[in-house]
């Protein structure tokens, strides 16, 4: 069962950010990610899940200072309390929002990084990890960590896919998962549906935008019916984010989802 969930920090910004709940369940989707709740008071996010009848499937942990550029706090040295805050506050949401996963972004890594601040990078991250996964074992969510393309993001400390797999594996916690967005991963890695095969047990969520220009999935290089075919033929029943930004409106764009249960026309 292919399961479609609309990103709001990328579509429907026509409208604003508390009435694209109802203009996502009125295009077909079931649930709904965005990058961060924390403007909103808990409560009034709540409210309008429900009275869209959606789902909470994903939002990310706070990112540190966002406006001046920073990506994530989960690797950076130095500045382990305000993560660990982070991890608090984003399940803090979770719980109201009823959300299972969160998304712990790397952080970036400074310009020019030697290798002994790039392992710094590495054994912070571990670590942080190590807790935010304890964090949230203990009301049942997953922490997810995502691979971002070093074009949109320089820097960016995660950006293969065998580096994030390697991470799972060193820290073995059953609720530290893969968020796996393909967009990010065609730049970086190709090999779309073998990746798909391969790490198929580590996913958590999958991400889907057409590459490389991150509109639509039915423009650009990758041809997703066969990926969404061979998702369900690996019996995947978790959710697809559509993080992409569209080319104009939003619903009139969503022709290429129509196989899968959206419908363009409002
Ligand atoms: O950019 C992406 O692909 C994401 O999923 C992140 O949440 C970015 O913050
Ligand atoms: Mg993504």
């Amino acid at each position: 069962m292919i399961r479609l969930a609309a990103n709001l920090s990328m579509l429907f910004n026509e409208h604003a950010f508390l009435d694209r709940f109802a203009a996502a369940a009125s295009a077909g989707f079931k649930g709904v990610e965005y990058l961060f709740p924390y403007a909103f008071d808990a409560e009034d996010i709540k409210h309008v899940l429900q009275e869209a009848q959606v789902e909470q499937v994903l939002f990310n942990l706070p990112p540190g200072d966002w406006e001046a550029g920073e990506r994530g706090l989960a690797s950076l040295p130095g500045r382990e309390g305000e993560f660990r805050d982070s991890v608090i506050e984003a399940l803090r949401y979770a719980e109201v929002l009823n959300c299972p996963r969160v998304h712990a972004m790397a952080g970036l890594l400074p310009e020019g990084a030697d290798a002994a601040t790039q392992a710094d990078h590495h054994e912070t991250y571990l670590r942080n990890l190590r807790f935010a996964a304890g964090e949230a074992a203990k009301t049942g969510r997953d922490i997810l960590i995502e691979p971002i393309n070093t074009r949109d993001m320089p820097g960016f400390f995660l950006s293969r896919q065998a580096q994030a797999m390697a991470i799972i594996e060193v820290i073995g916690a059953d609720n530290l998962k893969l968020q796996f967005d393909l967009y990010h991963c065609q730049i970086m890695d190709g090999d779309l549906i073998r990746h798909l095969e391969r790490q198929f047990d580590a996913i958590g969520h999958i991400q889907v935008a057409g590459v490389p220009e991150r509109h639509e999935p039915n423009v650009g290089e990758v041809h997703y019916p066969a990926i969404f075919e061979r998702l369900r033929a690996l019996g995947y029943t978790g959710w697809i984010g559509c993080e992409y930004r569209p080319r104009a409106e939003t619903r009139a764009g969503l022709v290429w989802g129509e196989p899968w249960g959206l419908t363009a026309q409002g």
